[in-house]
C-alpha cells in the first residue's frame, strides 16, 4: 500500500458520494482549491495550500473530526447530531445545501397520524440515536401527561420503543412487515411517497455544514478556508445592481438598496444626477428594481457576482 505524506497537512473530509458530493466539489473548486484525485484514491493533495483531501462515507466524517483523526469537513448536521460530536467540534457555517429534514414516516393507510401512536412500537431508522431519544422524549411526555392512577407499575409503564438500524432503503422496512413507522430524511418528499408513507413526526431540520475539531491545529488554515467558503456564498445570494437616480432622491434611494454596508454613490457627469452601486439579496431583487422604477431610477443593471470576500 502506497503511503502518502500528509505531515505538516491540515485534513480536511469531504462526502465521498451521495447528496452532498457534487456541492462539495463545486465549492472546493470555487475556493480555489487545486487537487487531482486519482481513481479509487479516498485522499488527494492540495498542490497550492498544506491540505489533505479525504473523500470519506458522509456519515463518518463527524466521528472522525470530533476524534481528532481530521481537522476539518463537510457533511450533514443530521449527522453530527446523531454522532452526539457537537461538544468536541465547532459549526462554523451553514452551507445552504443538503437541506433536509429528518422526520417520522408512516404507511399512510395506517390512521396513524402523530408519532405518539407509535410510541412502544417498532421503527427502523439510519438514525438509531436521534431516533431513540426522540422516542424516550416522547415517552417521558405521555407518561407524565397520564394521570398517577392510569399509570400502572412500572414494568406496565415502560414501553421501550423498539429502535432498529439499516444502513440504506429505510423507506422499505414498514412494507415489508419489519416496522410500524421509520425514522429517515425527507427532501421532496417524494421517495415517501412512493413507498405510501406519510409523516408523522419531525426529529431535526439539517443542512450541510462547514465543522473543525475544537482544538484547532490550523486555526490560520482553517479561517482562510472558512472566509473563501463565506465569500462564495455571499456572493451566491446577491447581486450588484446598478442604478442613475436624480440626486434630489439619494436618501429614499438607499432605503431601498443599503448594501451590506451602505451602497457607493458616485456623481456622473450630470450634475442632478447620481450613480449608485449596491449588494442586492437575490430574494428581494424583482421587488427592489419595482421600487427603484417608481422612484425614477433609470438605467437599472443587474450583475451576478462571480466570488467575493465579507
Ligand atoms: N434527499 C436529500 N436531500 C438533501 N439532503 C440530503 C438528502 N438525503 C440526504 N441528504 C444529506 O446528505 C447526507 C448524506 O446522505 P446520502 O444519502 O448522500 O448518504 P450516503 O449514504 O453517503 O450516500 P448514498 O445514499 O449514495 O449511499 C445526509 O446525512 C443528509 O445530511
Ligand atoms: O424526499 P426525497 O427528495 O425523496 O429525498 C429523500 C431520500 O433521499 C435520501 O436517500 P438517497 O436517495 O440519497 O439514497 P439512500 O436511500 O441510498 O441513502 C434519503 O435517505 C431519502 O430516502
Amino acid at each position: 500500500m502506497e503511503i502518502i505524506e500528509n505531515n505538516g497537512r491540515l485534513l480536511f473530509a469531504v462526502p465521498k458520494k451521495g447528496r452532498l458530493y457534487e456541492n462539495c466539489l463545486a465549492l472546493l473548486e470555487k475556493i480555489g482549491i487545486d487537487f487531482k484525485r486519482k481513481a479509487r484514491h479516498d485522499i488527494a493533495l492540495v498542490s497550492n495550500l498544506p491540505i489533505a483531501l479525504l473523500f470519506l462515507p458522509a456519515a463518518d466524517i463527524a466521528k472522525y473530526v470530533a476524534e481528532g483523526d481530521v481537522d476539518m469537513g463537510i457533511t450533514g448536521q443530521d449527522i453530527i447530531s446523531e454522532t452526539e460530536c457537537q461538544d468536541l467540534i465547532e459549526e462554523l457555517l451553514p452551507l445552504g445545501f443538503g437541506k433536509c429534514k429528518l422526520q417520522v414516516q408512516v404507511p399512510s393507510k395506517s390512521g396513524i397520524t402523530s408519532a405518539e401512536e407509535l410510541v412502544g412500537k417498532r421503527i427502523v431508522t439510519s438514525f438509531p440515536a436521534l431516533t431513540q431519544k426522540y422516542f424516550d422524549e416522547l415517552e417521558s411526555k405521555t407518561r407524565a401527561e397520564t394521570p398517577q392512577e392510569q399509570q400502572g407499575t412500572p414494568q406496565q409503564q415502560k414501553r421501550n420503543t423498539k429502535v432498529k438500524y439499516v444502513n440504506g432503503s429505510v423507506e422499505i422496512a414498514c412494507s415489508l412487515g419489519l416496522a410500524d413507522g421509520i425514522v429517515d430524511l425527507v427532501e421532496s418528499g417524494e421517495t415517501m411517497r412512493a413507498a405510501g408513507l406519510q409523516v408523522a413526526g419531525t426529529v431535526l431540520q439539517s443542512q450541510a455544514v462547514l465543522f473543525c475539531r475544537k482544538n484547532k491545529r490550523y486555526p490560520e488554515l482553517v479561517e482562510k478556508l472558512k472566509s473563501r467558503i463565506e465569500g462564495v456564498l455571499t456572493a451566491r445570494k446577491y447581486v450588484l445592481c446598478q442604478y442613475n437616480i436624480l440626486r434630489n432622491n439619494t436618501e429614499q434611494a438607499i432605503k431601498i438598496t443599503p448594501g451590506r454596508k451602505a451602497p457607493s454613490i458616485m456623481p456622473l457627469d450630470k450634475p442632478d444626477w447620481v450613480a449608485i452601486n449596491a449588494m442586492v439579496e437575490k430574494a428581494v431583487l424583482a421587488e427592489t428594481m419595482d421600487q427603484l422604477t417608481q422612484l425614477g431610477a433609470t438605467d437599472i443593471l443587474v450583475l451576478a457576482i462571480d466570488n467575493c470576500r465579507v
